[in-house]
């Protein structure tokens, strides 16, 4: 008989976090820092990343959805994952050497699209390395670097629905206990985020210090009635990203023709998002806009978890 001997195990740990859409967005006019002021409800919705973190060297690998078109990644050493990762180290290293990672991006999430997928990508490479370095960061302090990573990537981590302020960075979880259907539409191109708060800021140069209440969406949250939701759907970078994209604006009235019971730019855009009365009709819908024009029509629902160990 002959003894292997087994080489010692590469650890791994995947984490999935969620796509963000925005239910309201309210925006002021910029801070004296730059950033606009928000008042907004976020939902994750059931697109997700993924991130796996293993034992090496330092690779960064993306593979991408079929239906997302190629070429738009950043590369690896722009990647928000490297900046997640490196100030992860940064903030746990007291003297011990961290052991080196490979990253690999799985992703779903539409890339410049409006629903937070680099974000996405920071909040789950946040908590895959919390987990193979076994660091056990509180939770504070994980939000603390998340909001260092942007805007969004907070709610990333949390996940849910949840009222965000400030600058989008200071949460407060909602309760929102039903399931609501989306029909996701992304766009071959992406938006950038800062163009579009850009051309919010010329269009709407009196745009008031605070930004509008989301109380209408809050409490059509709490009847369960999607047209009630229907009604309260908010967005003011929609003005912004139909101006920067005609096309947005065809693509809500022709959903809204086939029944949507609202259309909606996601967040800076450009991807839009319709709401339906059940996922049969969310499915029915998406059958009715897949086509040669419209190649990739996506059903989400909502709310689902935050950045999650698989
Ligand atoms: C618009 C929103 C709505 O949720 O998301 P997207 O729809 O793009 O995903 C967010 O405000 C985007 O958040 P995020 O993409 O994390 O932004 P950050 O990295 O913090 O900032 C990128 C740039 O966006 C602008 N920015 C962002 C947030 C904010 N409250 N005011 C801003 O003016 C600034 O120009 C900033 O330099
Ligand atoms: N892992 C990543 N996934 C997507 N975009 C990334 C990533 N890392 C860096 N980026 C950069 O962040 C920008 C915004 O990305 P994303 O979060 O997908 O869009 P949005 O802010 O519209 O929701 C992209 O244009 C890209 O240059």
């Amino acid at each position: 008989m002959t003894l292997s001997i087994q080489p010692e195990e590469r650890r791994s740990v995947t984490v999935r976090a969620p796509a963000k859409i925005n239910l309201h967005l309210g925006v002021g006019r910029p801070r004296h820092d730059g950033f606009h002021p928000l008042d907004t409800v976020f939902q994750a919705v059931g697109l997700f990343d993924d991130v796996r973190a293993a034992d090496g060297d330092g690779a960064i690998d993306i593979e991408a959805a079929s239906y997302l078109p190629v070429g738009a990644l950043p590369d690896p050493a722009d990647n928000i994952v490297s900046t997640a990762a490196r100030l992860l180290a940064e903030t746990a290293d007291e003297g011990t050497e961290l052991p080196g990672v490979d990253l690999l991006v799985e992703k779903r999430i539409p890339v410049a699209g409006g629903m937070a997928g680099g974000s996405a990508d920071a909040a789950a490479t946040l908590v895959a390395l919390d987990r193979l370095w076994d660091l056990e960061t509180a939770d504070d302090v994980l939000l603390d670097l998340a909001a260092r990573l942007g805007s969004d990537v907070p709610f990333s981590l949390l996940g849910g629905t949840a009222h965000g302020t400030g600058r989008g960075e200071r949460l407060q979880a909602l309760r929102d206990p039903v399931t609501w259907w989306w029909v996701v539409v992304p766009s071959h191109e992406g938006l950038s985020t800062p163009a579009v708060y850009r051309r919010f800021d010329e269009m709407f140069p009196d745009a008031p210090a605070t930004p509008a209440s989301s109380a209408a969406v809050v409490s059509a949250l709490a009847s369960a009635q999607p047209a009630h939701l229907a009604a309260a759907l908010h967005n003011d970078l929609e003005a912004a990203a139909i101006d920067l994209r005609p096309e947005l604006g065809e693509l809500i009235a022709h959903g809204e023709a086939e029944g949507a019971l609202r259309g909606l730019v996601s967040g800076s855009g450009p991807t839009v998002l319709f709401l339906c009365e059940s996922g049969d009709h969310a499915r029915a819908l998406a059958d009715r806009l897949q086509g040669d024009d419209l190649p990739v029509v996506l059903v989400a629902n909502g709310p689902v978890s935050g950045a999650h160990v698989l």
